[in-house]
């Protein structure tokens, strides 16, 4: 590196460190003052307001087509609201935030996909250059970062297929490898959209221990979008329901209840616990 490379480097690095100690310090991770979103001239949601905290460990739940990725999609700075504020890390949602990691919504990986497992996970540190590292990274940094990578697949329990082709892999495998993706760069916030989908049960029930686990171990602070909140209520600190337009926040008991989603839906809901504690929701299914 020349330099004027290495005093320019120097000084981005100065700069994002100073912003990253600025929005750790925040207390309210996410803040929404009377957000209004509209998608192709329909309004998804009104006025929501709500607060997620520093740590806490949120699911977002709904039925289809609710707005649940929306609301991921705003904090991501993909999209704008229609009406009111919303502050990420005590600051505007902006595109490429690396504080914040990201799982979107599953989709299984191609067969063929011949990149291996270590590689696909390095994505999650250049993903946008498509694994392609910037000329400057010298061999010490190459090093640190292959460090990095291999922690993130020890901490999600896929080094026993580092080297295998992503394609090859199972549901599960793969899931565990897009969780090491997200948490490569230390992020304060994590969004999930759905990462339960298409496992079967026990694997709903490991994967979703894995990220309380690997997300308490680094202070993550998580929003996860799921359609079942059993595999993950011995975490879930806050649900936040989206239904009817309207958003939701509160303690899964406080949300989960016959009384309030009768209220959200404006009909007959039932909310069942079996001795587990585990909950049976009936009456959704007869419409949102
Ligand atoms: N680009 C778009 N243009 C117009 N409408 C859109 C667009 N993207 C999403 N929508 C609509 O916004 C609504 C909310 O979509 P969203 O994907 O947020 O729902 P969701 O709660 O995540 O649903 P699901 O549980 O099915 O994934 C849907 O009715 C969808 O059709």
């Amino acid at each position: 590196m020349t330099g004027a490379a290495e005093t320019e480097h120097a000084r981005q690095h100065a700069t994002e460190t100073t912003t990253r100690q600025k929005q750790e310090v925040c207390a309210n991770v996410l803040e929404a003052y009377g957000l209004t979103v509209r998608q192709g001239g329909r309004t998804i949601w009104r006025e929501a307001s709500f607060t997620i905290h520093t740590g806490e460990f949120v699911c977002a739940l709904g039925p289809n087509g609710a707005g649940k990725t929306t609301l991921l999609r705003l904090v991501l700075g993909l999209m704008s609201p229609a009406q009111g504020e919303i502050r990420v890390l005590g600051a505007q949602p902006r595109r490429g935030n690396p504080l914040i990691g990201y799982v979107p919504q599953r989709r299984t990986l191609d067969a063929h996909l011949r990149v291996c497992a270590r590689d696909f996970v390095m994505l999650g540190l250049d993903g946008h250059k498509w694994g392609i590292a910037s000329p400057f990274v010298t061999q010490q940094q190459r090093q640190a970062r292959r460090e990095l990578v291999e922690a993130a697949c020890e901490a999600v329990g896929a080094t026993g297929y580092i080297n295998r082709p992503v394609g090859q892999l199972s549901g599960g495998e793969q899931q565990r490898l897009l969780l090491a993706q997200a948490i490569l760069g230390q992020p304060r916030l994590l969004l999930l959209d759905e990462p339960l989908a298409s496992l079967d049960i026990r694997n709903q029930y490991a994967i979703a221990r894995l990220v309380g686990k690997v997300t308490q171990e680094r202070q993550m602070t998580v929003l996860l979008v799921t359609h079942d909140i059993n595999p993950l209520l011995s975490m879930t600190q806050q649900v936040l329901y989206i239904a009817q337009k309207q958003i939701a926040l509160g303690t899964p008991e406080e949300i989960i209840s016959t009384e309030r989603l009768s209220r959200l839906y404006r009909a007959p809901v039932e909310v069942m616990r079996d001795s587990r504690g585990r909950v049976l929701v009936s009456g959704l299914e007869l419409g949102r």
